[in-house]
């Protein structure tokens, strides 16, 4: 399996008065390519940082952040758009869909403004959606649809750049007990479809076997993954 995502030895401080809080300490982990790994740990131990920093959204005071082989840290910012764009996929909790578009036009929008063609992105976007269950839906606004169906066109929408890693950050925080674990279950069905190095920030506990394996984060520190199986 080759890596994906590699971080190494990540440190993020923030200014905190007359000091600094490290929100994250000399954190390293690897997520392989079809590799589905959860992220727990208390409020405030690091978790969205560690999203936030291999999405390469912040970057850290030290250490090596590597997507796809490319060490993200010395990208310029025109540079790590690209890298962003090509081989990164995040799906934030809220699904933050543009309430006048249709399904398929919340996939088809992005390539539309960077001024590719829309109609190759029209045809990927309507099989995407098929699966992730919409096929049926393709042409209704966030309206009419329900909050899981919406979640499903968030992660469909990440999916559209064919992204080498996917970053989840607690994507079932507003769904009930069943719709949360069809989301999981999404999301491990498109790990092993696109192979996808996936890493999944959750407070949900009973869902943690359908990943391959969990890590623990708490103050700033994360434990050694361990394998669910
Ligand atoms: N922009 C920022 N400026 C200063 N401190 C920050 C900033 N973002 C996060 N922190 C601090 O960094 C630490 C880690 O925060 P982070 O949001 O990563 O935790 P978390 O595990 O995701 O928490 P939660 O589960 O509540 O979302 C916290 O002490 C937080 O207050």
């Amino acid at each position: 399996m080759s890596t994906a995502l590699n971080l190494v030895n990540v440190t993020l401080e923030y200014p905190d008065g007359d000091s600094t809080l490290k929100a994250l300490d000399s954190v390293s982990l690897r997520v392989d390519a079809g590799e589905f790994l959860s992220l727990v740990g208390p409020s405030g131990s690091g978790k969205s940082s560690l999203l936030a920093v291999a999405a390469t959204l912040v970057r850290p005071t030290s250490g090596l952040v590597v997507i796809d082989g490319q060490d993200a840290t010395g990208l310029r910012p025109a540079e790590l758009t690209a890298l962003r764009r090509e081989a990164v996929g995040i799906i934030f909790q809220q699904p933050n869909l543009l309430p006048s578009l249709t399904a398929v036009e919340q996939l088809v929008i992005g390539d539309h403004l960077r001024g590719k063609p829309v109609r190759a992105a029209r045809q990927r976007a309507a099989e995407l959606l098929d699966v992730v269950g919409l096929g049926g839906v393709l042409n209704k606004r966030p309206h009419q649809l329900s909050g899981g169906q919406r979640q499903r066109v968030n992660i469909a929408r990440a999916l559209m750049g064919s992204p080498r890693v996917l970053l989840v950050d607690e994507p079932t925080a507003a769904l009930d007990m069943e719709r949360s674990e069809s989301i999981v279950r999404l999301l491990r069905q498109v790990t092993d479809e696109f192979s996808t190095a996936t890493l999944m920030v959750t407070h949900d506990t009973e869902f943690l076997p359908l990943t391959d394996s969990v890590a623990g984060m708490r103050d700033g520190r994360l434990g050694v993954p361990v394998r669910t199986a």
